[in-house]
């Protein structure tokens, strides 16, 4: 439905997103995830239209001429309100500058007011809404020229559990109707609302596909302990077994990545008996997302401390 060919951002200081490609097929939800700084915003306000790529382009495949904000939904990351406008005020004024006839724009109004869920704050002003309801609000004006996508920057990073949960509630409604791309910093809204993630670095796309690929493309087997004491002996020792590929230690947990999951753990429990360790865990799992989410966070923060 929309593909993103090569698109590329320089500022001043250099790229602020770099040859960044992929394709959004009608009625997926995609999270555009990544750090701060990655590149994110950049990359919407390019698909938006708001901003010029430097190189690239976007393509609409269903675009029979004409401009493609006409087809796209957008959310900025801080919205602006006038507070003293009321909810429908509001809409009805956006729908007038997208050329909708004042009758059109507060039929349409209404009609958002009730999808997004706020239709009895209508009349409220603006000011009084909660941030749950100034999203659902930005979600509505993004939607009243009826675009076949959405585009919502950051929609829930800043918002309390309660508004949080209403807002990813309202997006899993949304992603029925309309396709999705939404930033976000925080893996579960990622993990919670997507079928898909483009998962951002530096201005480039690290990794993207299918959630479920994702996962189990970056999982890796390994094993979790915890000792009462001493565990850097035992992290030196473990380090130099044979099926052990990467150690390190978090939250006072040692994590062994290891490459044959039934000899390591055989290997590991032996040693643990005959040398009697100070075992508090034992645990046998997989990396998740979040592993390498925070991998690539702390590579991310580790070049820019060079
Ligand atoms: N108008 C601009 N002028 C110069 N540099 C910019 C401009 N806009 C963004 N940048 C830089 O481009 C990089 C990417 O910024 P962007 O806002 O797209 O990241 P982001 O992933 O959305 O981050 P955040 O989650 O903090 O909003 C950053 O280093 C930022 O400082």
């Amino acid at each position: 439905m929309i593909k993103a060919k090569e698109l590329t951002k320089m500022y001043d200081k250099g790229y602020a997103v770099k040859n960044v490609s992929f394709e959004l097929s009608p009625g997926k939800c995609v999270a555009l995830l990544g750090p701060n700084g990655a590149g994110k915003t950049t990359t919407l306000k390019m698909i938006s239209g708001l901003i010029a790529p430097t190189k690239g382009e976007v393509k609409f495949s269903e675009k029979k001429g004409g401009d493609i904000r006409q087809h796209i939904g957008y959310l900025p990351q801080h919205p602006q309100y006038h507070g003293w406008m009321t909810a429908v005020e509001f809409l009805v004024y956006v729908a007038q500058l997208s050329h909708i006839s004042k009758k059109e724009a507060i039929k349409q109004s209404d009609r958002l007011l009730k999808r997004v869920g706020i239709a009895e704050a209508k009349n409220k002003r603006i000011a009084k809404f909660s941030g749950g309801m100034k999203q659902r609000l930005g979600i509505a004006q993004a939607l009243i020229h009826k675009p076949k996508v959405l585009l919502l920057d950051e929609p829930v990073s800043a918002l309390d559990p309660i508004g949080r949960r209403d807002v990813l509630n309202l997006m899993e409604e949304l992603k029925q109707e309309t396709t999705l791309l939404y930033s976000t910093h925080i893996l579960s809204d990622a993990e919670e609302a997507s079928d898909e993630i483009l998962l951002m670095h530096k201005g480039t796309i690290v990794e993207s596909g299918p959630l479920h690929q994702v996962k189990k493309q970056n999982q890796i087997d390994k094993i979790s302990l915890r000792f009462t004491e001493n565990m850097e002996v035992y992290a030196d020792q473990i380090a130099n077994m044979e099926t052990v590929t990467k150690t390190e230690v978090k939250k006072q947990v040692l994590h062994v990545h290891v490459n044959n999951i039934h000899l390591a753990r055989e290997q590991l429990l032996e040693k643990a008996n005959e040398e009697k360790w100070p075992l508090l865990q034992f645990e046998v799992g997989q990396t998740t997302l979040e592993d390498l989410f925070m991998k690539v966070v702390n590579e991310h923060a580790m070049e820019d401390n060079l």
